[in-house]
């Protein structure tokens, strides 16, 4: 196991209490590394441990993992720990982009793909096969009603927009996707740009289920992503950007940075 840097410059606890005062016990845990393969080891052994946690004490977990790119090598690493009982794991995306299960920007084909080798494991799709959004919607739903259980561990990401999971800023959907009382768990986004890497409606779970959870990672990686999880602490404006959102309603969230 590599030792970790201690290079986070970003000086997070001294933003949340200058902005955030409602609520001291909030805290934001800075991890970083010197690169992003140490950082997914690190991650991956966060996850073996609530894995293996989760199995002891109630015998089975709940993941729910963030989409994208950043993630992937911590998920493959996880998939290929031994020692877990997989068919034990259920696994649901905290977001996904409304394209067909064989398209490139499918979150749960990709995430199906990273977890091949976790014989049993059971991840669950928030779109249709076919990623009709309003079907999609319907079947996110569903799903997730029968994955009701609290997270062991919630996995986010973030984009240099400052959205996570698919709450992006400026979408007409996303203030309800943002209120504790919406009663739903998944919400049809239409982000508004579209994002030119991954330009498709998107269902996500909304912030009332992602912190319905036992940890919460959040990985960012590069000197962008990380001024603008700054930029998104100073503001503390979660319309503009949602990652603040969770950075503010959580009691713990583990940031995961490296260059
Ligand atoms: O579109 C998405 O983007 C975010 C960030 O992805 P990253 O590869 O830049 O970390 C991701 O967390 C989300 O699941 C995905 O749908």
């Amino acid at each position: 196991m590599h030792a970790q840097a201690e290079l986070y410059t970003l000086p997070v606890r001294h933003l949340r209490d200058r902005h955030d005062r409602r609520d001291p016990a909030m805290a934001v845990i800075e991890h970083a590394y010197e690169d992003s393969a140490v950082l997914a080891e690190a991650v991956a052994a966060r996850l073996r441990q609530a894995c293996a946690s989760a199995l002891a004490h109630r015998g089975h977990a709940l993941l729910c993992l963030a989409g994208g790119r950043t993630p992937f090598p911590a998920y493959r690493q996880l998939a290929a720990s031994e020692g877990i009982d997989w068919e034990d794991i259920a696994i649901v995306p905290g977001d996904d982009r409304c394209v067909p299960w064989d398209h490139a920007a499918s979150n749960v084909a990709s995430l199906r793909n990273a977890f091949a080798e976790a014989q049993g494991v059971r991840i669950g799709a928030l779109t249709t096969p076919d990623g009709d959004p309003g079907a999609s919607l319907q079947h996110a739903r569903t799903m997730l009603s029968r994955h009701a259980d609290t997270f062991d561990a919630v996995v986010l990401g973030m984009g240099e927009d400052a959205h996570t999971a698919s709450l992006f800023p400026g979408a007409r959907g996303l203030p309800a996707a943002l209120s504790p009382a919406s009663r739903e768990d998944a919400f049809l986004i239409h982000p508004e740009p579209l994002p030119p890497e991954a330009p498709y409606p998107r269902i996500t779970l909304g912030l009332a289920r992602l912190l319905r959870t036992r940890s919460i990672h959040l990985i960012v990686t590069g000197p962008r992503k990380r001024e603008v999880l700054r930029e998104a602490m100073a503001a503390n404006d979660p319309l503009r950007h949602p990652v603040a959102a969770v950075l503010r309603a959580a009691r713990d969230v583990h940031v995961h940075w490296s260059p």
